[in-house]
Formats: structure tokens, C-alpha cells, sequence
């Protein structure tokens, strides 16, 4: 595994070390059963005196010391390198889960790379940390008990062997039949998280429309799926252990059996047989281990693969070169230049998008639910690349500008944006570290100082997991105000202001303009009255321009436009 190489490498050393005191500890491990049969055989039958039994006892209890110091000291440092290691792998995989294209986003999904972040990380680090432990232990006891068997008797060790296959075929079988089983009940538990974060997700209009029953009745389904899955498991797995332990003692009295005959024949002697049974016993649990290692390693190399193809993901949008996409001189500040794109096995999302906006000027942006208003706000920000056009700014195609210099000119606002469970001061200042003047300078101007001051703990109140504590409309003046508070060059507003009553949205919109005048603005509206007073708007259907000018240009030109305002206030509004 070449991938994960690169992360095993800084722990080399360590792992070394780690490796050769578990040579140490399981060397003695193996010198216990030879020890013994020389005690028994040699010592007690030779002249039995007690001073030697002690001496050679305390030989025996030096190397068991010897076997669980080494054993402790080798796995701890298994699991200091496999946490370790791991800890790099997750942050390597979080840093590119995060900085991931919105196309390649779209690719992998977001419930596989969540997976990948936790299972298949964990996977990683249980492999490698087993592998530590038992990738030179289990060879040793299997190699070295099997060579040392031979050493004492040639034939009774190969009796013993005859056994081994049948304990290995059993052991593959079982282990293959368990990874179908558990990933039958690992798919279960997923389903029941889905429908329990559903169900707990949308509680409170479950409760409204009385359908506690139903999903009662759906939680039951899942749960006993679940069960269902666990059982059958549980019934197979649950007699894996006893039939291996039978095959055990079975190999132990063949061995005992054969043993009292050649003892009685004078062909061996009885201390021989004692260390023979251990000696099996630590031969076959050798070779069940390698075998649920090599099974573990299917497993491993799957989830490997899953996260390398992230880490190694290339790098979606990282800066172009200025000479492939030279800056142009232009008077506009924020220009799209016959824009067309398409979300990755759809049909083109927008076509042939064109409008350039002077810097302090504002842009609405208005159409039907899925006419591209969201899209377009996600090309402007290069959260996606155009398939063809240029989005310039400031007469540079911002596949030119890094990413970092680039996302700090944008301040932003959604219509469904997440709040921390944290203080409303820290969800505004968003790790900005802003100072507190500017939090609620930035409140004010979003209309949402005095309900912030309502609370007795006022800015320092602390919101529930999505913001549960507080209302439609106070969570987006939060959002609202997080987008200003670093007075961006560029704000935009993705419908962040549709739970606001007229009221409330016209004097937010007059605070940003006196307050944010030096601000390029788009501002994306359901509303005919949020952009209204916008020195621009565009009209988009199906992801065309329709109409783009004033409020007066388009009420003149654009059926659409006028049809929408004047089903929404008669063409007067409210301001
Ligand atoms: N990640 C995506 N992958 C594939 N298709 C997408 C993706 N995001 C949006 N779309 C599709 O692109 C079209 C435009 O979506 P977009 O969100 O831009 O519309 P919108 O005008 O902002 O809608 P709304 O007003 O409902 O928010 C829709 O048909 C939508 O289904």
C-alpha cells in the first residue's frame, strides 16, 4: 500500500523498536513450554533436587515477566503509532474533504466522504495497530512453535499439523461469513441513524401533523431489521468459537493420545506431551490470527483506497496561470462574461450569462425556485468552475485569483447557512477573531441588535444545535450580520432575507446601503421589493437572462418581471 506508506514512514523507528521487543516477548512466550517439559522430563527425573526446580522455576517466571513486559511495552507503542498515524491520515482527509471542488463534492457525495472521515479511518487504524501486534507475534508463534515441535518430536508434531488445515479452512470460512453478516448489520445500524436523524430532525412538524404513529411505526421497522441482522449474526459467529475450541481439543487429545502411547513405548517422554498441548494451543491461535488478518486486510486495503482517492483527489481549483487567462482592462468591477455551466450528468444549469457591474453598484437577482439563482452565486464564488465564459473581477478571471485572496473579498449570506451551537458573538464573529465593536456594529446594521439585547445574556446567549432557540427571522439577521461583519468588498445575499417581514427587510436593506455604500452587492430575492431599489436586476428563467435593467427598464420590457410584480403587491410595494 504505497498511499499509506507515506504516512507509516515518519514511524518507522518506533515501529521497529515496537517489532523487535514483541520478538523479545513472544520468544519467551515460546521458551515457556520447552522450559517445563525440561523440568518435568530432565530435572525431576534426574536427581529432583528442589534447589534446581526452584532455579529453573524462576527461570520460568523470568521469562513469563519478561513476555508481559515486552507484550505491554510493544502494544502500547502499536497503539501510540496507529493513533498517531491515523491522527495525520484524518487530518490530511479533512483538509481535502474541505477544499474539494463543489463538482468533485457532487462526485463522492456527502454521506460517503463523512464515512470516509470516520470508518474507513478507523478501519485504517485498527489494521495498522493489529498488524503491529500480531504481524510478528502470530508468524513467530505459528513458525517458531511449529519448528520447536519438530526439535522435540518429528512425529508427534505431525499429527499435530494434520490438524492445523482444518482449523485454517474453518477459520476462512467463518471469517468470510462474518464480514457478509456484520456488513449486513453495520448497513442496518446506518439505516437506523438515518431515519433516528431524520425523525429527531424534523420532531417538531411530525408532532404538528400527528405523525408520531407512522414514524413510530417506521423506527420499528428499522430497528427490527436491525435485530433481525443481529440474530442471524450473532447465531453464526456465536458457534464459530466453540467449533474452533472443539477442533482445539481434539488436536490436544491426539496429541495426548498418540503421546501416552509412544510414552508408554519409550519413545517420548511425558514432559514432552505437557508442552506439546501448549504448544498447540499456541500454534493454532497463531494461525486463526493470521488468517483474520489477512481478512481484516480485504477490509483495510478497501478503506484505503476510499481514502486515497480523496487525498489524491486533484486539486479541483487551484489557481490558473495568468497566461492562460490574461486580466483584461474593463470598466466593470465584477463581470460575467457569457457564462454557461452544468452540474456534473445534468442538462445545462445556465446559459450564456453576461452582465458587469461598476463597483458600489447592486445587483437583484430574481426568478423561479430552480431557475440557476443559487448556481450563479456559486460560480461568482468559484465554488465551481464555468464550463465556458469568464467570471472576472476587477478585470481578473478569478480562476487566476487564490482562493484565499479570492474568499475574502466575498461576504456571504444564505438562505439555509449553519449556526454553531455556540455564542451568537462567535457565530457572527465566525473564528475571525472581529473585534466587538464590529459584532455589533455588524447586528445593528442587520436588524438584529435589540433582539440580541432581549436575551439576558445578550451576546454571549449561547444557541442550541441549529439554532432551535431562536426564530426563522432572527437566525438569518444572525447569518446576515455574520456577512457583513468584515465589511466584504463584495456581499451577496442568497435569499437570506425571505423570513424577514416587509418592515424589518426594507430598513435592513437601507441600513446596508448607508452603512455598506462602498460595497458591490448582489442580492438574490424571491421578492420583488428585496431588489426593487437594486441599480441592476436579472431576471432569470431556466437558466437564461430574460431581462436585465432598473426596476422601470424591466417593468417596461419583461412581461415576466411585471407579471411577478404585480402578483406580489399590484405593482406598489410596501416599503
Ligand atoms: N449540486 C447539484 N447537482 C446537480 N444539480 C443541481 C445541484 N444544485 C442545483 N442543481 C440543479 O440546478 C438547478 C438550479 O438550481 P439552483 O439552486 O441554482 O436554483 P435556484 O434558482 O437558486 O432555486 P431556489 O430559488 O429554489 O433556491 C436546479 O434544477 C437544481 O435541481
Amino acid at each position: 500500500m504505497k498511499f499509506l506508506y507515506r504516512y507509516v514512514k515518519p514511524f518507522a523507528g518506533i515501529m521497529l523498536v515496537g517489532l523487535f521487543i514483541k520478538t523479545i516477548g513472544t520468544m519467551s512466550e515460546l521458551a515457556l513450554p520447552y522450559i517445563l517439559s525440561y523440568i518435568l522430563d530432565e530435572i525431576v527425573k534426574s536427581d529432583g533436587r528442589i534447589s534446581m526446580i526452584v532455579l529453573w522455576g524462576c527461570l520460568m517466571i523470568f521469562f513469563a515477566l519478561l513476555a508481559l513486559a515486552c507484550n505491554v511495552k510493544a502494544n502500547r507503542m502499536a497503539s501510540k503509532v496507529s493513533r498517531d498515524c491515523t491522527e495525520n491520515v484524518r487530518h490530511d482527509l479533512f483538509y481535502r474533504t474541505m477544499t474539494l471542488s463543489g463538482h468533485q463534492i457532487d462526485t463522492f457525495t456527502i454521506p460517503s466522504l463523512e464515512s470516509r472521515i470516520t470508518t474507513d479511518t478507523y478501519n485504517v487504524q485498527n489494521f495498522i495497530n493489529r498488524i503491529q501486534r500480531l504481524g510478528v507475534r502470530a508468524p513467530i508463534l505459528l513458525f517458531g512453535g511449529m519448528i520447536v515441535t519438530l526439535v522435540m518430536d518429528s512425529y508427534l508434531s505431525l499429527v499435530m499439523f494434520g490438524v492445523l488445515p482444518a482449523i485454517f479452512l474453518v477459520t476462512l470460512f467463518v471469517s468470510r461469513i462474518g464480514v457478509r453478516l456484520y456488513t449486513g448489520v453495520q448497513k442496518a445500524v446506518d439505516n437506523m441513524i438515518r431515519v433516528v436523524r431524520e425523525d429527531s430532525q424534523g420532531i417538531r412538524v411530525i408532532k404538528a401533523l400527528s405523525k408520531v404513529k407512522k414514524e413510530h411505526q417506521r423506527y420499528d421497522q428499522v430497528n427490527q431489521k436491525l435485530v433481525r441482522a443481529e440474530r442471524k449474526a450473532g447465531l453464526v459467529m456465536g458457534s464459530a468459537n466453540p467449533i474452533m475450541d472443539l477442533l482445539m481439543n481434539l488436536g490436544i487429545i491426539f496429541v495426548v493420545l498418540l503421546g501416552a502411547y509412544r510414552v508408554m513405548g519409550r519413545q517420548t517422554q511425558p514432559g514432552k506431551i505437557v508442552a506439546f498441548t501448549q504448544y498447540f494451543t499456541m500454534i493454532s491461535t497463531a494461525l486463526i490470527s493470521v488468517t483474520r488478518m489477512f481478512m481484516m486486510y480485504t477490509k483495510f486495503s478497501a478503506s484505503a483506497i476510499r481514502i486515497k482517492e480523496v487525498v489524491d483527489a486533484p486539486m479541483g481549483l487551484t489557481p490558473l496561470s495568468e497566461k492562460k487567462y490574461p486580466p483584461i482592462n474593463e470598466e466593470g468591477y465584477l463581470v460575467l462574461d457569457d457564462v454557461s455551466f452544468a452540474y456534473p450528468n445534468s442538462k445545462e444549469t445556465l446559459q450564456h450569462i453576461s452582465f458587469s457591474l461598476p463597483r458600489r453598484s447592486s445587483l437583484g437577482i430574481i426568478g423561479a425556485t430552480g431557475s440557476g439563482k443559487t448556481t450563479l452565486i456559486n460560480l461568482i464564488m468559484r465554488l465551481y468552475d464555468v464550463d465556458s465564459g469568464a467570471v472576472r473581477i476587477k478585470g481578473r478571471d478569478i480562476r487566476t485569483i487564490p482562493e484565499e485572496e479570492l474568499h475574502h473579498i466575498f461576504g456571504i449570506a444564505m438562505q439555509n447557512d449553519f449556526l454553531y451551537s455556540d455564542t451568537i458573538e462567535e457565530n457572527i464573529s465566525f473564528g475571525r477573531d472581529l473585534p466587538h465593536e464590529s459584532v455589533v456594529r455588524a447586528a445593528k446594521i442587520a436588524q438584529a441588535d435589540d433582539f440580541i439585547m432581549s436575551f439576558s445574556k445578550g451576546y454571549t446567549y449561547v444557541l442550541n444545535q441549529k439554532a432551535t432557540n431562536l426564530s426563522g427571522g432572527q437566525k438569518q439577521r444572525i447569518l446576515i450580520a455574520r456577512a457583513l461583519a468584515a465589511d466584504p468588498d463584495i456581499l451577496i445575499l442568497d435569499d437570506s432575507s425571505s423570513a424577514l417581514d416587509y418592515k424589518t427587510d426594507a430598513a435592513l436593506r437601507q441600513a446596508i446601503a448607508r452603512h455598506h455604500n462602498d460595497a458591490t452587492q448582489i442580492i438574490v430575492a424571491q421578492r420583488v421589493s428585496s431588489v426593487k431599489s437594486c441599480d441592476q436586476i436579472l431576471v432569470l428563467e431556466e437558466g437564461k437572462i430574460l431581462g436585465l435593467g432598473d426596476h422601470e427598464h424591466l417593468m417596461k420590457t419583461c412581461e415576466v418581471y411585471r407579471e411577478i410584480s404585480e402578483s406580489q403587491m399590484g405593482g406598489n410595494f410596501v416599503e
